[in-house]
């Protein structure tokens, strides 16, 4: 969460010349309410049965650059889809992931203590990114313009 999958998800597919979906934005346009109104209103089980669905109907329908929400792959079936992709993990170290996500609260699992919350998900989730990554790109201390050429380093590397 707050790593630049958005971010630099739009900058590849720019310089790629191909299409770019971000999972969240679908989500919002069709129910018409933000991430975090979703989970206020109806809770976390039902915002990740939405994200499922969207991403499993991008990953069918969607030929480009497609950013997920950070939690995506918590799903075994995801996951199984995700397999036939090239798939980017972005990686940060906490006190980055502090600088980028802190100050707002548009990611309602950061609400209370963004520090402690983001350690945490990442010790649930570490392996699953890795599980699914084709490559690894890590941004500290880089721009996105920069992220964005790491990431078609990595992928034009692994491609010989
Ligand atoms: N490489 C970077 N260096 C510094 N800030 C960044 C970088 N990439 C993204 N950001 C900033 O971090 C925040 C989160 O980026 P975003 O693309 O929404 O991440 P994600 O989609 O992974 O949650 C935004 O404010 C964005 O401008
Ligand atoms: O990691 C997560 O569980 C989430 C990440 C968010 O997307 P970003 O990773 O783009 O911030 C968004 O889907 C929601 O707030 C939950
Ligand atoms: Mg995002």
């Amino acid at each position: 969460m707050g790593v630049g999958k958005s971010t630099v998800g739009q900058l590849l597919a720019e310089r790629l010349g191909v299409g770019y979906r971000d999972t969240d934005q679908d989500i919002v346009s069709e129910q018409g309410r933000s991430i975090a109104d979703i989970f206020v209103d109806e809770g976390e089980p039902a915002f990740r049965a939405l994200e499922k669905a969207a991403v499993h109907k991008a990953l069918s329908g969607h030929d480009g650059v497609l950013a997920l929400g950070g939690g995506a792959i918590l799903d075994d079936e995801t996951r199984a889809l995700l397999a036939s992709h090239r798939v980017v993990y972005l990686s940060m170290d906490v006190e980055e992931a502090v600088k980028r996500t802190g100050l707002n609260t548009a990611r309602p699992l950061l609400a209370v203590n963004p520090r402690r919350q983001w350690r945490e998900l990442m010790e649930a989730r570490r392996h699953l990114y890795e599980e699914v990554a084709t490559a690894v790109v890590a941004t500290d201390g880089r721009s996105p313009e920069e992220v964005a050429q790491a990431v078609l380093d990595a992928l034009e590397w692994k491609e010989a």
